[in-house]
């Protein structure tokens, strides 16, 4: 449970339906984009956050902190482990949902100091949808699945057409990853 201020949803949801294709629990999830911050391979000083599918429909991301990840002088930024939370929300909602969708807002309780070298163990979850808005939570645990809580997250993802990243993003870009996953047989549909 989060200690973020404020009821959680805010509205009335409905349960999320987790897509047919959703993989299942124990699955381990590649980065969606080589060139993502969060996940990718290709960028060096990225988070190269993992993650796997857990029980009970939740999602399981872990990051380490390096020196490129620094806001104090050995320990991490702030808004790097916001961007961690990003990415292991979306990765909630993109996986279990196949829906695209962005993030709208995302609120971080920051309550513990996360050093260079730890480990941040990410639990996260949908909490439910109404109409186009998605609503999901996580909890960042330093160093174990069970360690102490270092960060909670929330979130509103909203699902937008595939349109939305072709027009305002890079379409050859888009075609090349739409490609990569044609390839890898992804069961997402990123052209729906
Ligand atoms: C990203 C991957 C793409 C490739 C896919 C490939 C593989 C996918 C597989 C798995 C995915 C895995 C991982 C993904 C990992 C990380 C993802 C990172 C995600 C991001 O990092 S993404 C970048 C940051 N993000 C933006 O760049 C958004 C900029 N923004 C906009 O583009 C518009 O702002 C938009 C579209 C959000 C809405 O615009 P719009 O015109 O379509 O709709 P509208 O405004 O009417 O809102 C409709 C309903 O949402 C409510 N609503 C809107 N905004 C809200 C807010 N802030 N708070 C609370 N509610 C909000 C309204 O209140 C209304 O609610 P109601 O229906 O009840 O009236």
């Amino acid at each position: 449970m989060s200690p973020v201020s404020g009821p959680w949803p805010p509205v009335p949801v409905e349960p999320p339906e987790i897509h047919p294709k959703a993989p299942a629990p124990g699955t381990e999830l590649g980065a969606h984009f080589a060139e993502c911050f969060g996940c990718g391979d290709e960028v060096d000083d990225g988070l190269h956050l993992r993650s796997a599918i857990g029980e009970g429909y939740t999602v399981h991301s872990k990051f380490t902190v390096t020196s490129a990840h620094q806001g104090a002088p050995g320990l991490a930024h702030g808004g790097l482990l916001a961007c961690a939370f990003d990415e292991a929300l979306g990765s909630t909602v993109g996986n279990l949902l196949h829906r695209p969708a962005v993030t709208g807002k995302l609120e971080t309780d920051f309550r513990r100091p996360v050093p260079v070298g730890s480990t941040l163990y990410i639990e996260a979850r949908l909490d439910g949808v109404a109409g186009r808005k998605i609503y999901v939570s996580a909890d960042g645990h330093l160093d174990a699945a069970d360690g102490p809580v270092a960060v909670n997250a929330r979130a509103v993802f909203i699902a937008v057409g595939f349109e939305h990243f072709s027009t305002h993003g890079d379409p050859q870009a888009l075609e090349k990853l739409a490609e990569q996953h044609r390839r890898n047989k992804r069961e997402w549909d990123i052209n729906p």
